[in-house]
């Protein structure tokens, strides 16, 4: 994250002091959860919070599950949360939260009471007006849900806006949960557009099959893109006619949510499908898959990045050098937040939108946006990633300046 935002920062000319303003993160939280397991013994959780920046308004910004979170990755999430909300232009600074854990290895009931007492240590950061979760790797409806009951107990009154991708019952948006995919799926046929390229004559792979990488492959399937590839952490599964992505669903929602044992298609690892002689390679999964060791095998003439910060800052000018086009993670899977703030609004006007004006809505912003970065792209000559930045930081630091701070 940092070398990426040092070369924009240059490019753009800040200074020194505006550099550190939006370098350090304002507000870092690091909470003990002693969390009593199910065989009856108590196990202690290290959770953490990142508020980034509030320069453009209240952070925003998902909760991981994972067992590698760290303070460092969580302070790079909340960051490249505040230039995703600047590039999408949604009022919304960037945070981040995660907790080390395996919840595949845990119960639903060890995984709320994580969750709820997460809530309580981090009462005095989350709020309606200052800290808006959502969810990331290993969160999702459920999680959101029992956050808002937890916070809205401490306040005496439910506070739905407190948190967004609730249940639909609990003032959830409709589109929220196939928001990241379908905000993926414009960006790459965005760019498609730009290299002439004819969906229904390209073929894409797709790493990663939970939220963003599933409704990634369902809708570029549907937009005629055909599917060779798809993964999740047991492997890939590759046939060059293309996936039955409905089977595959249907496979994965029957077999506790892993495509282990996926048949119709031929087994390759998950280095071979970011590898493999298709158009669009789409990484969905987690971060940093794409490395200078193996960046010179991708044959894509694309990469849509659907997981934050997949492509390590080492394999920028191999992919760069290649002509490969990179549509960057901040720009590329900005379609969540962007349902989780009409979420936030809808729960503040106590009003409910359709889906056809939620996702008419979001298409525009993420086109938009797509735009935007691609003429800041061709204007300074430079890489979408290095465009995407340069819009977001000189949107914060402009705010940043009209506040008066500066
Ligand atoms: N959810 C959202 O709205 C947003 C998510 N993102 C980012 O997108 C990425 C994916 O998030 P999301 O889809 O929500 O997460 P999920 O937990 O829903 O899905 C993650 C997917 O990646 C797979 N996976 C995990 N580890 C590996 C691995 N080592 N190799 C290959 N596949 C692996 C998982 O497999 P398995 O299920 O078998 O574990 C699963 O298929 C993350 O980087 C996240 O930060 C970005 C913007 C918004
Ligand atoms: O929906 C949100 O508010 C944030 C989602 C998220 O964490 C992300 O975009 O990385």
């Amino acid at each position: 994250m940092m070398s990426r935002f040092d070369a924009a920062a240059q490019m753009l000319g800040i200074t020194e002091e505006m550099y550190y303003i939006l370098k350090v993160p304002a507000r870092q939280v690091m909470v003990g959860l002693p969390i009593t397991m199910d065989n009856g013994s108590i196990k202690v959780f290290e959770g953490h919070r990142v508020i980034h920046s509030t320069i453009l308004g209240p952070s925003k910004g998902g909760i991981r599950l994972d067992p590698g979170v760290t303070l460092d990755e969580v302070r790079a999430l909340a960051a490249w949360m505040t230039w995703k909300c600047a590039v999408v232009d949604i009022p919304y600074g960037g945070a981040k939260g995660g907790i080390a854990c395996n919840p595949r290895e845990m119960s639903a009931g060890e995984i709320e009471r994580l969750i709820r007492a997460y809530t309580v240590a981090m009462l005095d950061v989350f709020g309606p007006d200052r800290d808006i979760p959502a969810p990331d790797m290993g969160t999702g409806p459920r999680e959101m849900a029992w956050l808002m009951d937890e916070y809205s107990k401490s306040r005496g009154m439910t506070v739905n806006a407190v948190v967004t991708g609730k249940p639909l019952v609990l003032g959830g948006s409709l589109g929220r949960t196939e928001a990241t995919g379908r905000g993926v799926t414009v960006a790459a046929l965005s760019a498609m557009d730009k290299l002439r390229m004819n969906p229904y004559r390209s073929s894409a792979a797709i790493q990663g099959f939970g939220n963003v990488g599933s409704f990634a492959a369902e809708l570029l399937h549907e937009r005629g893109v055909t599917v060779m590839a798809i993964s999740d952490v047991t492997g890939g599964y590759y046939n060059n006619r293309g996936i039955d992505i409905s089977a595959a669903l249907a496979y994965r929602n029957a077999n506790k949510g892993t495509l282990e044992g996926f048949n119709g298609a031929e087994r390759i690892t998950n280095e071979e499908l970011l590898a493999l002689p298709v158009d669009v390679l789409v990484p969905a999964a987690k971060e940093d898959v794409i490395t200078a060791e193996n960046a010179d095998s991708i044959q894509a003439k694309m990469i849509v990045e659907g997981a934050n910060g997949p492509t390590s800052a080492s394999a920028d000018d191999i992919i760069n050098e290649k002509g490969i086009m990179v549509v960057p993670d901040i720009l590329a899977n900005a379609g969540g937040v962007t349902v989780s703030y009409f979420e936030w609004v809808q729960n503040r006007i106590g009003y409910k939108w359709t889906l056809d004006r939620i996702n008419r809505r979001a298409d525009r912003n993420m086109k938009d946006a797509f735009d935007r970065v691609f003429e800041t792209s061709q204007k300074y000559k430079v890489s979408m990633r290095l465009a995407a930045y340069i819009v977001a930081i000189d949107k914060v630091a402009s705010t940043y300046k009209f506040r008066g701070g500066y």
